[in-house]
């Protein structure tokens, strides 16, 4: 391990013995092998040792403000460190920007961030050579710091909705920015209430008295040197958030304000000096920097559901409670079967999750290389899997984070468990970025269109043609995998059957898919876990797996997808050929107590399983989680640090209470 304290907590140190597997197998996995964990590691003692980086007290203390200007000058100084990193600049940069070794520096969401997530990928993916010339290096090397400004007070869904307006004026050959109304204001942006000076603007272009959709603007917003609004431009922070609160999110307005023409990002669409618009190949192509941040947003849902994990087990084989063996010592939370049935599906789809999205990754990186050679073929694809990923992680792991939260009883809800920050973190990855009810339903959009035309990629080639695979009950992997390709299928069956009657009887094709929407969303969220399931159980086949690791990973992902079956169990009452055949009472009972063997076969494996996450002590800021399980001491060690016990009588007892107290009522 990273770091081993002295003490170390009796039954973690148990917990810890006898591991049947490699801890350090599985860590190099995860890292993707073994020379880029000790990268990653040589790489945490370098940020982590910084005592400038360290918090002098904890960020909940601060004033909003203050929260904002403590991180920026940790996020400054982080980028000062990236020139002398060992690791180099690019790999130092993305350990930063993921949830893990970023996280243990700039606690609640970085005022940086969306410069590296989505301003330099708006430039890469959205300009001509020539004006990623002009401004990438400027933003490699900070000289300028952008945003992506999409959101408006009124829309951030319905993006052809949108009411920003570009409006080109060949005689100055500019384009025109105006907000016509309040609903117009930019209202969102990461990094916008204070920290950028620049933004990548999406507004409606207009040419030659014709709208031509939301195209991507390079827009200046303050001045290089003093950071004052440029004139024409209304900018502010929009106050505190639900979570990721030093990330000063903003809101923008335009009042005629000019930029010259060459700042349309014109790598798909153009529009000449006299104003002539140059169509793109696909209108969709200016949407892919979303596309990039959902796939990214996977792994950085399943880094957060990993601390979340590594927390809640830990803590729950060092707290004792209540009574199993009347008699008895109190047990370990842990040993309950109910907090077993908590924990160890969250821990399982870790591995899931982060299975599912390497293969996205490899997809989006596969999909962009044609994209530049102007080969749009996986372009569906790859959308209709990156919105349904983002949205299966994002709202599967806020639901664990929460339980992870729960199964930690009372300290859970502490804010130094640091399970508010990560659940804060999770959540909001269920909004931005595509709310995810938005999302399933451009998946279903690709399923029903696939099933209709038998014709799409390869995360839906299962759609196409009959279903092959046996109609009764299998207990592999295989068997079970095939079960959830026929809940997939059968869903979207049902969904068009559904949009067929509403066809039937009359209905426009919009408000038939408005009726259908409770069938076209189940149907997208079954795909989602089909591909999940799928991903896990075909990583297994291949891959240079010592026994003891396959075996405890085979374990997991057997335990996951069958907890996954269970809790959907419902969703096979709407496939008919299940009801038909007796099959959902049969494979309940076969399941479950499946289930239970699993939960009962990983438990004595749980703490070396979070261990193997190798998260340091930094990254998960939790007293709850730490290694050495100290967690009592840590909790009075962090209560101390309350302002309120600075001193044994708090002068509001003078002002306020001391007056009740003698007031006689
Ligand atoms: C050295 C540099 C290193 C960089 C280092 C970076 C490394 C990073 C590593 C780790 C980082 C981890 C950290 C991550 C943490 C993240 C930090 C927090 C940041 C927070 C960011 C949040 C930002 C935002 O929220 S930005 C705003 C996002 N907004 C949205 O998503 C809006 C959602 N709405 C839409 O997308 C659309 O409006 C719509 C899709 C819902 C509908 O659009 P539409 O009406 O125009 O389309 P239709 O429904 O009519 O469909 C028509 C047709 O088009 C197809 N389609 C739709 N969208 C797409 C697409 N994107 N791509 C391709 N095709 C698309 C659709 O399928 C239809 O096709 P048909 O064939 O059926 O006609
Ligand atoms: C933390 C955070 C950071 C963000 N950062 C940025 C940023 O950097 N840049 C940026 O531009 N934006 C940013 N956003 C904005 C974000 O992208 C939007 O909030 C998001 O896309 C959802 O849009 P909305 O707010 O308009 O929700 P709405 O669309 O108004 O959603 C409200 C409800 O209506 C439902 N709904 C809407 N349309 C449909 C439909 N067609 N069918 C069925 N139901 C529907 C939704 O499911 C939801 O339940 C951020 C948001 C958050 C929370």
């Amino acid at each position: 391990m990273s770091q081993k304290e002295t003490y170390e907590n009796p039954d973690l140190k148990k917990e810890r013995q006898n591991c049947p597997f490699n801890k350090e197998e599985i860590t190099n996995l995860l890292d993707g092998g073994k020379e880029k964990t000790a990268e990653r590691k040589q790489l945490e003692n370098y940020i982590l040792s910084d005592e400038q980086l360290k918090d002098a007290v904890p960020m909940e203390y601060l004033s909003h403000a203050d929260k904002y200007a403590e991180e920026l000058r940790k996020a400054c100084l982080l980028m000062h460190k990236l020139e002398n990193s060992p690791a180099g600049q690019v790999p130092t940069l993305r350990a930063l920007m993921g949830a893990g070794l970023g996280s243990a520096v700039l606690k609640e969401g970085n005022p940086l961030a969306l410069h590296y997530v989505m301003f330099i990928p708006a430039l890469m993916g959205q300009g001509t050579i020539d004006q990623q010339a002009k401004w990438l290096a400027k933003a490699y090397n900070l000289n300028i710091i952008g945003t992506y400004a999409q959101t408006e007070l009124g829309h951030g869904t319905f993006l052809r909705g949108l009411e920003t307006t570009a409006t080109y004026d060949p005689n100055t050959q500019e384009f025109v920015l105006e907000s016509p109304s309040l609903t117009a204001y930019k209202w969102w942006p990461g990094s916008l209430g204070k920290t950028a000076n620049y933004a990548v603007v999406m507004a409606q272009l207009y040419t030659k008295g014709k709208c031509e959709g939301t195209h991507p603007f390079m827009v200046q917003l303050r001045d290089e040197e003093t950071h004052e609004p440029l004139p024409g431009i209304v900018i502010g922070e929009i106050g505190p958030k639900l979570g990721m609160n030093t990330n000063d999110n903003g809101y923008l307005g335009f009042e005629k304000f000019r930029i010259p023409r060459d700042q349309l990002l014109m790598k798909h669409s153009q529009v000449l000096e006299d104003g002539t618009y140059v169509k793109p190949t696909n209108s969709k192509l200016s949407y892919a920097t979303m596309v990039f941040v959902r796939v990214v947003v996977c792994q950085d849902v399943t880094t957060n559901l990993r601390k979340a994990v590594t927390i809640a087990t830990r803590y729950s084989c060092v707290r004792r409670q209540s009574e199993l063996k009347p008699g008895d010592r109190e047990p370990q939370v842990m040993d309950y079967q109910a907090q077993q049935n908590k924990l160890l599906p969250p821990l399982a789809a870790t591995f899931a999750f982060q299975l599912a999205s390497d293969h996205l990754w490899n997809l989006y990186n596969t999909a962009n290389n044609n994209i530049e050679q102007g080969d749009l073929e996986l372009l569906p694809d790859l959308h209709g899997l990156s919105c349904a990923l983002k949205a299966l992680c994002s709202s599967e792991g806020a639901n664990f984070v929460e339980v992870c939260r729960q199964s930690c009883g009372g300290h859970g809800y502490m804010a130094c468990s640091n399970f508010p920050r990560i659940y804060g973190q999770v959540t909001a990855a269920e909004t931005y970025e595509g709310e995810n009810t938005v999302l399933w339903l451009q998946v279903a959009r690709y399923l029903v269109k696939t099933r209709k035309e038998q014709t799409g990629g390869l995360s839906v080639k299962y759609l196409i043609g009959e279903e092959k695979g046996p109609k009764t009950v299998d207990t592999t992997l295989e068997g079970i995998v095939h079960l959830y390709r026929r809940t997939a299928v059968g869903l979207v069956d049902v969904a068009i059957a559904e949009l067929e009657k509403s066809g039937r009887k009359g209905e426009a094709p919009h408000d038939a898919w408005n009726h259908a929407a409770v069938y076209l969303i189940k149907a997208a969220q079954a795909h989602a876990r089909l591909f999940v399931v799928e991903s896990f159980v075909n990583s297994l086949k291949v891959g240079n797996l010592s026994a003891p690791v396959r075996t405890v990973l085979s374990q997991l992902c057997e335990l996951f997808i069958i907890y996954w079956l269970l809790e959907r169990s419902g969703e096979l009452f709407f496939v008919r050929q299940f009801i038909k055949k007796r099959l959902v009472t049969v494979e309940f009972q076969v399941r479950t107590l499946l289930y239970v063997k699993l939960l009962a076969a990983i438990r004595p494996q749980a703490v070396n399983l979070v261990d193997s996450f190798d998260l340091r002590d930094e990254i998960l800021a939790s007293p709850l989680g730490c290694w050495d399980g100290n967690v009592y001491q840590r909790l009075f060690d962090e209560a101390a640090k309350s302002p309120l016990n600075q001193s044994s009588v708090h002068e509001s007892f003078h002002k306020y209470l001391k007056p009740l107290l003698k007031s006689n009522l």
